[in-house]
């Protein structure tokens, strides 16, 4: 393998997996997972049943439970590349060992990029925070990489586009050069807020068009609450410090579509079942995947509330699912709101 760039994903779930094959087709990778036995299953079957059976992974993929190992890997490599496989209630003890990890072995040019998408439930802080707080006085560089991508279609090789957003040239450069191919196509940004909202907050959409699913509502409700589910999206995001243009890109309008209308969407699986009568609680105990959507969702609407933001599908969402209010009657709600202008999603109040 002809380069100086090496990779280490920490996160063996469904999307740490997908992407830690598609870099190991190209960069040394090692995988960590966070149980033993996982992740000796992965290393000596070479698939990953538990998140995504059926995929076979690259015979290059190094596997390791062992996070010195991870450190390791990356040392003494021209250039390395770490990619965070975990959900946000994950987020803050990775980037603390990823921090700790750095220090111990030494490593002095670390790009770290998290996947992750959504916000820290009890603060309602963005990934980007929690990331900013623990690596500071490392020197490591950080992005978030987003964009409408279902990891299994993603570890069956079929064509997806991804946004890389950092404000370091160096951090996008690296992780274009870990995945960009045949069949991934890496786009850059510098809004490392709009990329995180809108992945973020499509997740809430996701549910409430699921709902709406579950319910019949039709296809008529579903593109309503698409397009008014972005402009909640853009509203928060801009009011945050986003570029208004993000929200029409990948991580914003493209993963709403993909989330809100894909079948393989966890988040709209919840919404689904709930549009159908199901308890969020037996939903959720028959899921062993994250939906980021459910704890997200609160943490949405308080960070909308505090800064006078208007989110309509955003409070229908956490009724139904946290104050007992029926779906039907959630519709009604959003349904009798006054009219008024469809005005440019991203001014204040439209
Ligand atoms: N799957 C997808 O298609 C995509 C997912 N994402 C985002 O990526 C993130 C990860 O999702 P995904 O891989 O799908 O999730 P999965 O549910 O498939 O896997 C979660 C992984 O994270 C580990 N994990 C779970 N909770 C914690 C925790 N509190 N601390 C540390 N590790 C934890 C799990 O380990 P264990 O098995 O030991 O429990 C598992 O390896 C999410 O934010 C998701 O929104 C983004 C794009 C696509
Ligand atoms: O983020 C995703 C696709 O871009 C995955 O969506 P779900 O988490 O709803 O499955």
């Amino acid at each position: 393998m002809a380069t100086d760039l090496q990779v280490a994903v920490l996160g063996a779930g469904s999307w740490g997996t997908a992407l830690a094959a598609a870099s190991a087709r190209n960069h040394p990778t090692m995988l960590w997972a966070r149980r033993p036995e996982q992740a000796r299953r992965i290393a000596q079957a070479r698939e990953n049943a538990s998140y995504l059976p059926g995929v076979a992974l690259p015979e290059a993929l190094l596997v390791t439970s062992g996070l010195d190992d991870l450190f390791e890997h990356l040392r003494g490599a021209g250039r390395s590349l770490m990619i965070l496989g975990v959900p946000v209630a994950g987020m803050e003890q990775a980037c603390r060992e990823v921090a700790e990890g750095v220090q111990r072995h030494g490593l002095d040019d670390l790009a770290v990029v998290w996947t992750c998408k959504g916000l820290d439930a009890a603060t309602g802080r963005l990934p980007h925070a929690i990331a900013q707080e623990a690596f500071a006085g490392t020197g490591i560089m950080a992005g978030v990489l987003s964009g409408p991508s279902f990891a299994r279609e993603v570890a069956q090789g079929l064509p997806v586009a991804l946004t890389v957003a950092s404000a370091s040239a160096e951090l996008r450069g690296r992780v274009t050069e870990a995945l960009h191919g045949a069949a991934i196509r890496v786009y850059g940004s510098e809004d490392v807020i709009g990329v995180e909202v809108g992945g973020a907050l499509k997740n809430v959409m996701a549910i409430a068009c699921g709902i709406g699913d579950g319910l019949g509502m039709g296809a008529n409700a579903r593109a309503a609450l698409v397009t008014r589910g972005l402009a909640e999206m853009t509203r928060l995001g801009v009011a945050l410090g986003a570029q208004a243009d993000t929200f029409s890109g990948l991580t914003g309008l493209g993963d709403l579509i993909l989330t809100a209308t894909g079948d393989l969407s966890r988040n709209r699986h919840v919404g689904l079942e709930i549009g159908r009568g199901k308890s969020l609680d037996d939903i959720l105990g028959d899921m062993t995947q994250v939906a980021e959507g459910v704890r997200c969702a609160p943490a949405v609407r308080d960070l909308a509330r505090r800064h006078g933001i208007e989110m309509p599908i955003t409070e229908a969402v956490c009724a139904v699912l946290f104050e007992g209010v029926s779906p039907a009657e959630a519709v009604s709600r959003l349904m009798a709101r006054n009219p008024k202008e469809e005005t440019a999603p991203s001014r204040p109040g439209a």
